[in-house]
């Protein structure tokens, strides 16, 4: 699938004249359609704020976003969006709900996929949402979402409530629909084994800002962790290090060939996540995903942020 499912420039969001902070500043990234998105940062880093934007519940303070080649709301039909606390009502039983889900999407309603999510997780079709533990709830939502059929699929923190057998079997059914039906997800979570394995593209929000963002595999391959005797580490950028006894071992992100003396190994995206959790100051790295351009150069801004790839 080609195209633009997600494009953000100089996203800004302020809540209210009082709020001392900014949700979200100075955001810029571009999402191409298909992608598996992991999006994670820590606790109000604006994960579920630009999951709202995208969704077109929230309106920008500053700068665009745009969706599917349009605005949220003109694509609200193609995306589904669940919200972290799942709202879903009350009063009405599992059966009720999607057929709610299909009265009100008439043109794109996939029922089989809705009730197969449904089936999977045993559940009674006559119980009423209410009584549903949360990671039943979950499921019902996440039924909805599918059946919708959408272009983009927006999650926030999905699986929270999920246990471990339940999470594996949904993020299964999630991804093998996904890729059958070319859908862009994007994907908030802080269990980054949930996330290993089943992204292909990496979103990282810190305070707000974007910290790495682009194609996993090679957000992945720009990083190298070293160790070795204490010693220096220019010219390449360090994200974060650490000293034991004589011991320093450093994240960095290569400028030319390591020298010899230091041990190399390309990170996990746990230890990429957790060092640059670790490490708030560290500059940013945006790689373009630009399907299928090889010629990635890396150039720095004056802020000391990295760009490769062409710019978009
Ligand atoms: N409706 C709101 N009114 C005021 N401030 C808000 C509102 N929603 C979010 N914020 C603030 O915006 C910032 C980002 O919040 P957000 O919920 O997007 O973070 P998050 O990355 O999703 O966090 P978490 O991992 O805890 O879910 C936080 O400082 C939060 O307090």
């Amino acid at each position: 699938m080609t195209g633009t499912a997600l494009e953000v420039a100089a996203l800004g969001k302020k809540f209210g004249w009082r709020s001392r902070g900014w949700a979200l500043r100075e955001c810029t990234l571009r999402l191409p359609s298909g992608r598996v998105c992991a999006l994670v940062g820590p606790n109000g880093a604006g994960k579920s704020t630009l999951l709202a934007h995208a969704a077109g519940l929230l309106a920008p303070t500053e700068g665009t976003i745009s969706v599917l080649g349009t605005t949220p709301a003109a694509a609200r039909e193609r995306i589904a969006y669940v919200a972290q606390d799942k709202p879903l009502y009350p009063q009405l039983t599992v059966a009720e709900t999607l057929r709610l889900g299909r009265d009100l999407n008439t043109r794109r309603w996939d029922a089989a996929v809705a009730e197969r999510v449904v089936e999977e997780g045993d559940l009674n079709r006559n119980a009423k949402i209410r009584s549903l533990s949360g990671g039943q709830r979950t499921r019902v939502a996440l039924a909805l979402a599918l059946g919708k059929r959408p272009e983009l699929l927006l999650l926030d923190e999905p699986m929270a409530d999920l246990d471990p057998l339940a999470r594996h079997q949904l993020m299964g059914t999630l991804l093998a629909d996904s890729a059958e039906h070319g859908t862009t997800v994007v994907m908030s979570s802080h269990v980054v084994a949930e996330l290993e394995g089943s992204c292909d593209h990496l979103l990282l929000l810190g305070s707000g800002r974007v910290r790495l963002a682009g194609p996993l595999d090679e957000v992945l391959a720009a990083h190298t962790l070293v160790t070795g005797p204490a010693g220096d580490l220019a010219p390449h950028t360090v994200v974060e290090s650490r000293t034991t006894g004589r011991q320093l071992t450093a994240l960095i992100r290569p400028r030319g060939p390591v020298g010899g003396g230091w041990q190399t190994a390309e990170p996990t995206l746990e230890e990429l996540i957790l060092a640059h959790l670790r490490a708030p100051e560290a500059p940013a790295l945006t790689i373009d995903d630009a399907d299928g351009d090889a010629d990635a150069d890396r150039a720095d801004d004056t802020d000391g942020a990295e760009t490769r790839g062409a710019a978009v």
